[in-house]
């Protein structure tokens, strides 16, 4: 059996393999590997270890005369077309929950670095430009503010609970559906995407992206919120239309921005969000911990070494196509 995976996978994944005698070779070129590129090297593999490439309906077909897994380093799977993989009989799996807690801790940490602007402040240190100001560049207190959840899934729960226990926020969420155990728990309450928007004094976004998700942070969605409100993304950088929150943001209609996924990625340098006081931006490192890391390369291994067995993976984002 033979394996590619579309960018270097972690050291465990690599060791797991050549355990069950699987031959692994890795993209190791500077460049994202291109859909031709992948195209020609399809057929010399069994099964394919997806990390962030897109796979459309074209390379899927393609890729089902002798691929028999996609198992994506990821949970995020709007990269890869599972409708077609179903269709063409390939299981595609996705690494959930092992990464909830370290992306829950970067919305986390972005919430206080733009409420705090550290950021920034950090900067002026950088520059020589230490100065104790007393009323210049406040910041905000999270304590006793209103949290609000967009998507309530895995990481979402993660990161309201956090905001209870550190900062006894008050916590409201908008979900595909309501979750009564969540309700219970951290006295959360379900609100409407517009009272979302109007209600929280931070919005920490959660959801996958899909066509209802995407660009839904609108110009129309920041008139709605607060002037003092902060957003948080750490799920998908197309569920915000970065321009019309550039004018949002730059016009005082919300406070301030957190972002850890862009659109495109990587953000460019010379990108005017970045030259704003109240925003901070990191590249995409919601699960980059060794611990986190590390259980996605194991979860995605066994995956793969399932589905080439013929058994069904352990987190399959297509059970479907187990049915007769
Ligand atoms: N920044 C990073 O490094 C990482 C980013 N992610 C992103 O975070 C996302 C969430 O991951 P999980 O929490 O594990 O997924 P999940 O599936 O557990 O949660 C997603 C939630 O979004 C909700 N949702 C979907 N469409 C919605 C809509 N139209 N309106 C309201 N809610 C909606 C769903 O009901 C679900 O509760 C991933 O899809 C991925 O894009 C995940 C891991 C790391
Ligand atoms: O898992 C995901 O969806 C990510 O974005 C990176 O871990």
């Amino acid at each position: 059996m033979k394996v590619f995976a579309t960018r270097k996978v972690p050291k465990i994944t690599r060791e797991l393999l050549e355990q069950n005698q699987i031959e692994l070779d890795e993209w190791h070129e500077n460049h994202s590997i291109t859909k031709h590129e992948l195209m020609e090297l399809i057929p010399g593999y069994d099964g394919i270890f997806v990390m962030s490439t897109q796979f459309d309906r074209e390379i899927i077909e393609f890729s089902s005369k002798n691929i028999k897994a996609l198992s994506l380093l990821s949970v995020g799977f709007e990269n890869v077309d599972v409708k077609a993989a179903t269709e063409f009989g390939i299981p595609v799996s996705n690494t959930p929950d092992v990464l909830s807690e370290s992306t829950a801790d970067i919305a986390f940490l972005l919430m206080q670095n733009v409420a705090r602007k550290a950021f920034f402040n950090y900067k002026r240190v950088l520059d020589g430009n230490w100065k104790r100001e007393f009323n210049d560049h406040l910041g905000f207190d999270l304590s006793g503010k209103t949290l609000g959840v967009f998507g309530l899934g895995r990481i979402g729960f993660v990161t309201a609970k956090r905001s209870k226990a550190a900062f006894d926020m008050n916590i409201i969420y908008h979900n595909r559906s309501r979750n009564e155990e969540v309700e219970n728990e951290l006295n959360a309450k379900y609100v409407s995407f517009d009272e979302l928007l109007a209600q929280s004094d931070v919005i920490s976004i959660h959801s996958a992206l899909t066509p209802e998700t995407e660009m839904i942070f609108n110009k129309d969605a920041f008139q709605k919120m607060k002037n003092s409100a902060v957003i948080i993304n750490t799920s998908r950088g197309k569920v915000i239309d970065e321009k019309a929150l550039y004018e949002a943001l730059k016009s005082g209609k919300i406070w301030g921005a957190g972002l850890d996924v862009t659109d495109p990625e990587p953000m460019s340098a010379d990108n005017p969000l970045l030259a704003l006081e109240n925003v901070a931006v990191l590249p995409h490192i919601g699960s980059a911990t060794k611990e986190t890391r590390t259980a996605m390369g194991k979860l995605a291994v066994e995956n793969m070494i399932l589905a080439l067995n013929g058994k069904r993976m352990k987190t399959p984002v297509n059970p479907e196509v187990y049915e007769d």
